[in-house]
């Protein structure tokens, strides 16, 4: 699914209205009724609902919900909130039709004195500001969004918190954000749902598709998308009759030290399970008994060093190779590394440790060799790239370092993000807070390896890999809770989500 700048929808609205066409209050009544059936559905009548309206068309949309509610026996209120002198056609359209409504009560709100009660039970609607919102809130709004933040009442937002900005919010006051139980989004999620620190005003969210026109949605470009069942499965590649292991790749997987060696094991299990013809696992000696008991199927490959990762074998017989996972970051590493960075022609995974030496070694960063695809989680993130105040700025330096140096940068956490050279962004929908859980990156890590193995581009071995790890996540999860999951779970889950994927 296509992510879109707030700037675009409006572009995306005038284009259905026009092609399909349709009156511009029809697609108005089209989404307003969408929110209805929705609300209706998880907040049965009778309830009492109080609906804050804007000037814009999203105070439209709320006016147009406020009349379906009324028929609906819910008891409704409207405060308009005196922000210009006249509302958007379509809003104001919609205020005469409500008003035929006598059990309405419609206020005018000049002034934050005339801010109603809100109790605990009440539902809030916002509709104050929407994808049209263009600058911080201050004044009123800012006093009306306060109150309704400080009260415990449920707070349905309509298409997007008021004060919210789709994307960037690096400049924007946080005191002036709708803080929502509930968001529901038209037809697209906005970007900014995407991000941590948006969470306290996002909560849930939902989208609600109202028939947006499908040719627009198809010709508009947008660099952020959300990765979908059907998307991933359509990148997949079948197996054919007289496939033999040769055909699914040979992977090189340079892991553990001492007292780490789990790591290894979970990356190599990891990577079995995604598939892989052949693994080699390179481990420093005295992992030696270890992984050949623990994961019978991976040859071994001996470091000369007994407890870290300082020299490895020769790459030819390789169709990709992974570094990281528990390898530890000391000098004789480090120089492993450079030499390993110059010699490698294969697409590389880089993760763990050995992002943390990159970026410890900034010159480190001309050698990257091309297809490599980095999975830092945000503190590896932070060595690697750099500092940012807020995720979007993140987002940007993200999207930067991966066209810079031609790789799939990987951004770990809730919607994982998958920043491409070309310039796109993957989010990923798929995992869980179970998942946060030691090793559950390695065993990622394990899985991207083992698809590169296979033949696919770092791009779609990135895609496959992380939906696959999350859905692994999501259903082990669904089975035994987050709380007992543990990474060994994702790779056991590893079987229903491949089955899950490919239904
Ligand atoms: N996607 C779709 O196809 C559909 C979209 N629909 C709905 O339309 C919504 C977008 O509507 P919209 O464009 O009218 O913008 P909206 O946010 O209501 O308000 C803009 C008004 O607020 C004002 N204003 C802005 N910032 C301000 C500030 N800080 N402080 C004070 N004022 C500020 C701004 O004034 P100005 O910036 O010009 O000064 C203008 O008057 C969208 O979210 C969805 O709910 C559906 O109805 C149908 C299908
Ligand atoms: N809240 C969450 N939602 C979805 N996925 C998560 C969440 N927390 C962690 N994960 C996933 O778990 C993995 C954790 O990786 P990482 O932090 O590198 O763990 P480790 O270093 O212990 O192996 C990542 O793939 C991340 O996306
Ligand atoms: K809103």
């Amino acid at each position: 699914m296509k992510i879109f700048p707030a700037s675009k929808i409006a572009e995306i609205d005038s284009y259905t209205i026009e092609h399909e066409p349709i009156e511009s209050i029809d697609l108005m009544e089209r989404a307003s009724r969408k929110l209805f059936k929705r609300i209706v559905k998880k907040f049965p009548a009778p309830r009492n609902c109080k609906i804050f309206v804007g000037p814009g068309n999203n105070g439209g949309d709320g006016l147009a919900l406020a009349r379906m509610l009324a028929e609906k026996n819910y008891a409704v209120e409207v405060f308009i909130i005196k922000i210009s002198d006249c509302l958007s056609k379509d809003a104001e359209e919609n205020l005469q039709r409500l008003k035929i409504f006598k059990t309405v009560d419609i206020y005018e709100m000049a002034s934050v004195d005339a801010m109603p009660w809100l109790f605990p039970d009440d539902i809030v609607i916002d509709a104050i500001f929407g994808s049209g919102l263009s600058r911080p809130i201050e004044g009123l709004p800012l006093e009306v969004i306060k109150a309704i933040n400080a009260s415990e009442a449920k707070v349905i937002a309509v298409d997007i918190p008021s004060g919210l900005m789709g994307e960037d919010n690096s400049k924007n006051d946080y005191n002036g954000i709708i803080k929502a139980d509930l968001t529901l989004s038209f037809q697209f999620p906005k970007l900014a749902f995407l991000f941590p620190e948006n969470a306290q005003f996002v909560g849930e969210w939902e989208v609600l598709p109202i028939g947006l026109h499908p040719d627009i949605i198809e010709k508009e470009q947008t660099p952020y998308k959300m990765l979908s069942r059907e998307f991933v499965k359509s990148l997949l590649m079948p197996r054919k009759k007289f496939d033999h292991k040769g055909t699914y790749g040979h992977g090189l997987l340079i892991s553990g030290s001492y007292g780490k060696m789990g790591a290894a094991i979970l990356a190599s299990r990891a990577g079995l399970r995604a598939g892989m013809g052949l693994l080699t696992s390179h481990i420093p000696r005295l992992g030696y008994e270890i992984m050949q008991t623990a994961v019978p199927e991976a040859m071994v490959s001996i470091d000369r060093s007994d407890i870290i990762f300082t020299e490895f074998p020769d790459l030819n017989q390789f169709n990709a190779v992974a570094i990281g996972p528990g390898i530890d970051k000391k000098q004789n590493s480090y120089r492993a590394m450079i030499e390993l960075l110059k010699e490698s022609k294969v697409p590389m995974v880089i993760d763990a440790d050995a992002i943390n030496i990159i970026g410890e070694h900034p010159e480190l960063k001309d050698d990257l060799p091309m297809g490599s695809v980095f999975t830092p989680h945000p503190k590896e993130f932070e060595r690697l790239v750099g500092k940012a105040e807020d995720s979007f700025t993140r987002n940007k330096m993200q999207r930067e370092f991966a066209k810079e140096h031609s790789v799939t940068l990987v951004l770990k956490g809730a919607y994982t993000a998958i920043a491409c050279p070309e310039g796109s962004v993957y989010f990923n929908p798929t995992g869980n807070p179970g998942m946060a859980t030691a090793g559950s990156g390695d065993v990622l890590t394990g899985i991207i390896l083992s698809l590169l193995s296979q033949g696919y581009s770092s791009k779609v071995a990135t895609i496959i890999g992380v939906y696959l790890h999350g859905l692994a996540g999501d259903l082990a999860a669904e089975k035994i809770g987050m709380e007992a999951l543990t990474a060994g779970d994702l790779i056991n889950y590893l079987p229903k989500a491949w089955l899950r994927l490919k239904k």
